[in-house]
Order: C-alpha cells, then structure tokens, then sequence
C-alpha cells in the first residue's frame, strides 16, 4: 500500500489535471499510497491556496490535503517525468484541452481518465478521445471508475474502485498505485463496459432525482436503478462490454451511490427538477459538473445507433432537454406496452 507506489528506487509521479473536486481527491488517494503528485488548475489562485493551505477551498473546503500533493498552473510542470497523467477535466472540454497537453507528453507516460461521459457529437468514450488526440493506443489508456463520491474519498472514508486497462499489467501498476488503506481498487481489462457503467449511471441518477423530486417513494427509486441497470446493460452488451461488469463496481456499485447520495451532483440536480424548478433555476444553482446532463443526449444517441431501446435514458432527455413536465414524462413512461422482465 503506501509503500508500493515506488518505481524502481523512485517513487511513483502523477499528474492530475483538474483540481476540481475528484481531481483533487483522486490526487489525494495517489499522494497517501506514495506518490509524487502535481496538480494542473487553471486558475493560479487556486493552486496557490493549495499549495500554502494544503485545502482545497472552492472544491474540497475543511479537507486537509496531504504534502505529497502540490499544485501548478504550467501543464510542463505538472508532466515532468509523469508515470501516468490522469484526466480529471469535464467530459465535453477533456478534446480541446488535452491537444494543447498531448505535445508535453513523454513516449512512455500512461494517460488515465476518471471522467464519467460521452461525448456530444462523436459519441465517443473518454478513453477514446484520448486515444484520438494523444496519438496513443487503448494499452496505454486506463480508466478509473466506481463508486467514488469524491467528498467521501478526500474524507479518507473506505471505498473500493475499477482500474481497467485493455493491458492488464498496466491495470495493475495503476491499481499499486493507487491502493490505500481507505481506497481499494480491482482491476478489469473490460474498458467499454466500465466507461459505460460510469457515463450511464449519470443519467439514471438524474432520473432517480427526479422521482425522489416528486415525492415517487423507494419502490420507484429501486425499480428505475435496477431497470437503469437493465438498459445500460443492453446498451453495453450491444457494444462488446461484458454484460458482468454492469453488476460490480463500475455498474450496481456506482449506481447505488449516486443514487442515495445528497453528495451527487446528477441526483441533485434531478432532485431540483423534480421539486418543480425550471432547467434554467437548476443549471444556476449547480456549481459544478453534473456530466449526465449533456451525457444523456449523446448516450441516446448512441442507444440509437446501436438500434438499442433505452427508455429510462429517452425520459430524461425529455424533461432536461425538450422541457417535458416530469408528471406527462412519468405517465409515458408507465403507459409502455407489457413485456417480460428479461429483454
Ligand atoms: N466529483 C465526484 O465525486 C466524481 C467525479 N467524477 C468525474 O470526474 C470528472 C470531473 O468532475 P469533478 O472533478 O467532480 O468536477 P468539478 O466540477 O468539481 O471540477 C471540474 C474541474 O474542471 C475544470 N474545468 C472546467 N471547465 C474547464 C475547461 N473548459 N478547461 C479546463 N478545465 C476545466 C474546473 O475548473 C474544475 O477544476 C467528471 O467527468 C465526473 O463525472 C468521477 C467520480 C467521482
Ligand atoms: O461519479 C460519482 C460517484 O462515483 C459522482 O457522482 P456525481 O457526478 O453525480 O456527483
């Protein structure tokens, strides 16, 4: 654990860009298992209240940050000699930021994302924007994912994680690396189930939101997780993933959390739209990044392209896009036609 992050006779570098709130926490998993960590932010204040305070004042407030963990405004610096560069940046900006950060990157550096969406447009997954844009095979990209509410996590509460990596042993330097007392990760070299299980899971806790918005009650709160489960399943399956990691961490376990969870930002910003706020009141009390917002458009496209039936996900895009009154989208939704559980 702690003493396992080391490389040869060095210790293991990181750097995290993004020192929003699971940047910062993520980096504080990677400090307290023995890495060197440096943090890339945009803002200079804030690396400077990092870097003098040891908190995080904007994100992680009244959470004392480890030493091991420092905080630039310059990409260079962050990557000098970088062991894994790991993505922390809201999903549909992650294409425009990592081009001006692919040229700094070493032949041999792992790029890792704990970013949870698709992106609009392409309907691509994170891990394979950054295929596309650093010019780098799927072996050297990994994803993070589970059940981590990053306030809990910079907490050092307990928590386990998925580490996947289509290579299995850089799955498993990561998970090294990364392995704390309070932060234990598994590794799984299904990418595309696990980067779905975390995009998807967005959307479906939006829609728990909603109904919690409106008083539906924990019958309809277990019925939408385990039919939300259901369709990213399908989804997945459709695309090659292994229908089993939908019931691990990256799936079940995710999914659970966000939805019980006033931490979420995606359950909260349901919650809002359920209690009768417009999209317009919700989108200005929400801070930070909620990603199954913009996420739930692109995987309704991609359920669409892949002639797969998501009607959870297509509710969704109904109340936060087209503006239809969360009771008419309820109503439609129960109106649909019978069918056996399995299908
Ligand atoms: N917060 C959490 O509990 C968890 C978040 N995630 C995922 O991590 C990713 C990042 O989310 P958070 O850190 O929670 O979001 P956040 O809203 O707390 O922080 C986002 C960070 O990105 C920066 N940023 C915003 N726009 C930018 C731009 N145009 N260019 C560069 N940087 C920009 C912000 O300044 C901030 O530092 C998301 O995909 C989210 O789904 C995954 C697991 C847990
Ligand atoms: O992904 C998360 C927990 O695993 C965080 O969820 P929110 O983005 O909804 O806050």
């Amino acid at each position: 654990m702690t003493d396992s992050a080391h490389h040869a006779d060095r210790p293991v570098k990181a750097a995290v860009f993004g020192t929003g709130s699971w940047g910062t926490a993520f980096g504080t998993v990677l400090a307290d298992a023995g890495c060197e960590v440096t943090l890339w932010g945009r803002r200079p204040e804030l690396a400077e209240a990092v870097n003098t305070t040891r908190t995080n004042p904007d994100y992680l407030p009244g959470i004392e940050l480890p030493a091991g963990l420092r905080a630039t405004t310059d990409p260079a610096e962050a990557l000098d000699g970088a062991d894994f560069a790991v993505l922390a940046v809201p999903s549909q900006t992650l294409r425009g930021n990592l081009a001006a950060w692919a040229p700094l990157l070493s032949a041999d550096t792992v790029l890792v994302s704990l970013m949870k969406g698709v992106e609009l447009g392409t309907t691509k997954r994170m891990s394979q924007v950054i295929e596309e844009v650093a010019g780098v095979p799927a072996e050297r990209v990994a994803v993070v994912t589970g059940p981590n509410l990053a306030r809990e996590i910079a907490q050092r509460l307990p928590a386990a994680a998925v580490v996947a990596c289509r290579d299995g042993e850089v799955a498993r330097r990561l998970q090294s690396a990364c392995h704390t007392q309070y932060f234990r990760p598994y590794t799984n070299t299904d990418v595309v189930g696990c980067e779905l299980g975390g995009a998807v899971k967005n959307v479906i806790g939006l829609a728990v939101g909603i109904a919690d918005g409106m008083g539906l009650g924990d019958n309809a709160k277990g019925s939408l997780i385990t039919r939300g489960l259901a369709e990213t399943t399908r989804l997945g399956l459709a695309m090659g993933a292994d229908p089993l990691t939908f019931s691990g961490l990256a799936g079940l376990g995710d999914l659970v959390a966000t939805c019980s969870s006033p931490l979420s930002r995606n359950h909260t910003f349901g919650l809002n739209l359920g209690k009768g706020m417009t999209l317009e009141q919700t989108i200005a009390v929400t801070k930070q990044t909620a990603e199954g917002v913009k996420s739930c458009e692109s995987v309704l496209d991609l359920a669409r392209r892949h002639g797969v039936d998501m009607p959870i996900t297509e509710t969704v895009v109904g109340i936060v896009h087209d503006g239809k009154p969360p009771a008419v989208a309820l109503k439609e939704l129960m109106s649909r036609s019978a069918k056996p559980e399995r299908r």
